[in-house]
């Protein structure tokens, strides 16, 4: 059952700038979804305009709105409230009582996220992995049926990064939300997603729709995931051409 339809003709900012033409893709319900391609390309402003935050454009979007969570770029954390208001806020709850299996569900994320020690510290106290952690919290705490992912571990150290990607994909199994996850690496993209989609220099366009043939439960650093990588760019050596070779 299809969760997602993105079918857009033309995007093009009141400047003049043209960042998207002829994109369009249909996600699974259940599927995790990476969108991959070069820095500028249009990633963040799909994003956009599936979270209905970015209205003018030429196209239809069918997204669940209404069940939808965002995770961006920058953790972006109320500085002013604890680590469990901010996570009580998309509740509609900061200092308030929240039911009994909201609540619960609060505490097996903090629990998960290794965050109950820190329930009462504010985001200037945070490392940026711990930052990152809440924002996860955050991002599940609703039980979304759509998640929509842009970069969110950028800017982390390695292992850091890893350990939260670790952490998303159990997240992801044990409630399995829809995910679109924009990521300019193609390893991250193969560790984590079902499907890859990778887009041209802007105007975006999908130049490859990829099943990841890897089974999961998937361990991070495998002989498996290198095999793949090179494999997939003597494959498609357009995706090393111009448009990709950040990759
Ligand atoms: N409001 C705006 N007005 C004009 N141009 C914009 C606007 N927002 C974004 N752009 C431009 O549109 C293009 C696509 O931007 P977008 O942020 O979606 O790219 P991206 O693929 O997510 O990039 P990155 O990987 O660097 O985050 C970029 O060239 C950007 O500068």
């Amino acid at each position: 059952m299809s969760i997602l339809t993105v079918d857009l003709q033309d995007k093009t900012f009141a400047n003049g700038l043209q960042a998207i033409r002829e994109l369009s893709f249909t996600v699974q319900s259940g599927e995790f979804v990476a969108l991959v391609g070069p820095s500028g390309t249009g990633k963040t402003t799909v994003l956009n305009m599936i979270a209905g935050l970015e209205t003018e454009f030429v196209g239809a979007i069918q997204a669940p709105r209404e069940a939808l969570s965002y995770m961006f770029q920058e953790p972006r954390l109320m500085p002013w409230l604890t680590v469990e208001n901010n996570i009580r806020l998309v509740l509609d709850a900061p200092c308030l009582q929240i039911d009994s299996q909201r609540f619960a569900r609060m505490e097996t994320l903090l629990q998960q996220l290794g965050l109950t020690e820190f329930r009462g510290a504010f985001p200037k106290q945070l490392s940026g992995g711990l930052k990152r952690r809440v924002a996860l919290a955050r991002a599940f705490v609703t039980q979304p049926q759509l998640l929509l992912m842009d970069e969110p571990f950028q800017s982390l150290d390695e292992p850091t990064a890893q350990d939260l990607r670790q952490i998303l994909l159990q997240l992801w199994a044990d409630t399995r939300p829809t995910v679109v996850f924009v990521t300019h690496s193609l390893n991250e993209a193969l560790q984590l997603a079902d499907r890859i989609l990778f887009l041209s220099a802007r105007p975006a366009q999908i130049v490859l729709d990829y099943s990841v043939p890897l089974a999961r439960p998937r361990s991070m650093v495998t002989s498996d995931l290198q095999a793949l990588h090179s494999q997939l760019l003597q494959q498609y050596p357009q995706l090393l051409s111009g448009s990709l070779k950040e990759i």
